[in-house]
């Protein structure tokens, strides 16, 4: 079976991307398998010099090809925020610390307009990096409904849907989410 190495350590994404690669015929293989004492810093400022970051970095230890997935939440009422701070809003990957701190800035805010972004990096050595972003448009709740998914999901509702991400399925998930949006055009690439 053909694999994909793809630069995370973080469970939610890796399924997402294997509900995505899976069906596709190829083995997905994480940082968490082949490089588990691996720590990149994100120094980047945007999701696209973190996500050639991590690509880079990886493909540079592995000499293979990589891909990266930098992403985040902006939300506008707060200018943008968390941003590329998604995952250390509040505390360290602590999902519900994130959500937690999420809410309450937004607390008596009526717009509560969001957005999902993910860009995803491709890094292979002697070839030029690349890197395709995808968006997905919600709102963000009042409080936590569904339990699927990982990180911002429960509080991000989509109104075409008239669920949160976290009431889909992971299938369902992907064929509207800001990762899928990015896989596709990736696959369109790869
Ligand atoms: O860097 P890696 O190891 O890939 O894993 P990470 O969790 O640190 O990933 P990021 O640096 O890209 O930060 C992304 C954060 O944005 C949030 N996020 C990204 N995609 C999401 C999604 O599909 N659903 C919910 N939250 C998401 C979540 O809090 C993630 O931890
Ligand atoms: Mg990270």
């Amino acid at each position: 079976m053909t694999q994909v190495v793809i630069a995370t350590k973080n469970r939610g994404k890796v399924k997402d991307f294997e509900a995505i690669f899976g069906p596709l015929g190829y083995e997905v293989v994480t940082m968490l398998d082949v490089a588990p004492d691996m720590d990149i810093e994100e120094t980047g400022t945007t999701f696209e010099e973190n996500a050639v970051l991590k690509a880079e970095t990886l493909s540079a230890a592995l000499q293979t090809m990589v891909i990266a997935d930098d992403s985040g939440l902006a939300i506008d009422a707060l200018h943008g925020e968390p941003g590329v701070y998604s995952a250390r809003y509040a505390g360290d990957h602590d999902d519900e610390a994130n959500i937690q701190k999420a809410l309450r800035n937004l607390q008596g805010e009526t717009n509560r307009q969001a957005r999902f972004v993910c860009v995803i990096a491709v890094a292979e050595p002697n070839k030029e990096t690349y890197y395709v972003r995808g968006e997905c448009e919600g709102e963000i709740t009042t409080e936590k409904r569904g339990t699927n998914g990982f990180g911002y999901d429960p509080i991000f509702y989509v109104p075409t849907l008239n669920k949160t991400m976290a009431e889909l399925t992971p299938e369902q998930k992907s064929t509207i989410s800001h990762r899928g949006a990015a896989i596709a055009k990736l696959k369109e690439k790869l």
